[in-house]
């Protein structure tokens, strides 16, 4: 996390696809694509060969854990980091050598840094005053912007006289009074408490919906990521793992790191032998023969990961089971009523450990005996190789 001063307007980059609200605010559609971006300082790669286009009007998030390289990828597209390699294009144009000042990028930081002497409508007029726009529309555009963020009572107001979900969205309306091309927004909300957030990613979401403004949003939690955007790059030691919408996402980690870090607790090593009804057969280490849905990235012969969710892991009675395809026996090590689930830990036959999740109140106790059930079409192939 950085704090840097607003971007200006202005751009020397061609405009397209920009058309006005009722409220003046731009509707823009710009594209933004990172061609093989690199970041090195000294010996540390903080983003390695990123590729990445992000649409007209689209919602991407970039998540990832502290330190993978999210806020040094908005950095170098803001204009206040130079990449070490690649190239950064707005609507197919090159946009290396455009300063930060002409690359109309709007930012909101964590920290929001707003002016503590100002108020509320200078604060949000101020890159509007530097950047020499008559008072007049200056007013207007204030008034437009906080009316965005629902604020126009609280103009007058100083920074130490709103809540922090206020602030922030001083912020917000600061960033959009410029009528940004693209929209940076580094972790906007991790300062504010949780039933803030919630309201704020609404708040947000509407916005986006409303404006369209191509938007960039960093953050490390997935919720957030899930709820907020059209599409998300997975990041983790500075290069993306996968890019998706949030449902290929959730539904279709690739590998080990994007299963494990958007919540896949279950992971058994093994080999894909052969093919069966349609399906993948796959041997585990320990020998459990499991079957599992096909996917075309995936081979006979080749060895890889399987995850499963611990609310898709069933547990079903040993009787009912023991004879049938994809069930193992397994006993209750842990079990743990957490409100309106039940977390069990099941010791599998063959030692491996696995999570599972029930709704309701606990049915079984440790050293019950039960059997688990692995769904073929909720087991999911993942490679166990990070992209590096
Ligand atoms: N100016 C700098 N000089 C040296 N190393 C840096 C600098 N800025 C960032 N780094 C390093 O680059 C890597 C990526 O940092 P970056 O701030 O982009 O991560 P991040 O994913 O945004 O983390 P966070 O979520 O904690 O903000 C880290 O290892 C960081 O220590």
């Amino acid at each position: 996390m950085r704090q840097v001063m607003l971007s200006e307007t202005n751009s020397g980059v061609q405009r397209e696809n920009n058309s006005v609200t009722a409220t003046g605010q731009r509707r823009s559609g710009t594209s933004v694509r990172l061609e093989n971006l690199s970041k090195k300082f000294g010996t540390t790669t903080a983003v390695r060969q990123a590729n990445l286009e992000i649409d007209h009007g689209e919602f991407m998030t970039l998540l990832g854990p502290s330190g993978c390289g999210k806020t040094t990828i908005l950095s170098m597209i803001l204009g206040i980091l130079e990449p070490s390699e690649g190239h950064i294009y707005f609507n197919n144009q090159m946009i290396d050598a455009l300063p930060m000042n002409k690359r109309d990028v709007g930012m909101v930081f964590q920290n929001y840094a707003l002016f503590p002497h100002m108020t509320v409508a200078k604060n949000v007029g101020f890159g509007l005053e530097m950047r020499k726009v008559p008072k007049k529309e200056r007013e207007k555009r204030v008034q437009e912007a906080l009316e965005m963020v629902q604020l126009s009572d609280f103009a007058d107001r100083f920074p130490k006289e709103l809540s922090g979900g206020q602030q922030q969205r001083v912020a917000l309306a600061r960033a959009l009074v410029i009528r940004p091309k693209v929209l940076l927004l580094d972790e906007p909300l991790s300062n504010l408490d949780a039933k803030l957030r919630k309201e704020m990613r609404i708040q947000l979401k509407k916005l986006h919906s409303e404006l369209k403004i191509t938007t960039i949003y960093v953050t490390h939690d997935q919720e957030e990521a899930l709820s907020l955007s059209t599409k998300i790059a997975v990041m983790s030691n500075g290069v993306i793992q996968q890019i998706g919408t949030p449902q290929q996402i959730f539904l279709r980690p690739k590998n080990y790191f994007v299963a494990n870090f958007i919540g896949y607790a279950n992971f058994i090593e093994g080999t894909l032998v052969d093919e069966k009804g349609g399906r993948f057969l796959f041997r585990s280490e320990s020998g459990k023969e499991l079957l599992v849905q096909k996917d075309e990235h995936h081979r006979i012969g080749q060895k890889v990961m399987l995850t499963i969710k611990p609310e898709n892991l069933r547990i079903v009675d040993q009787d009912a089971g023991e004879s049938s395809v994809n069930v193992c026996p397994g006993r209750i090590l842990v079990s743990d009523y957490v409100g309106s689930t039940t977390e069990y830990q099941i010791k599998a036959e063959g030692g491996d450990i696995f999570k599972v999740s029930v709704l309701g109140l606990k049915s079984y106790t440790p050293g019950h005996d039960v059997c688990l059930y692995f769904d073929p079409d909720a087991l999911i192939i993942i490679d166990k190789e990070l992209k590096s």
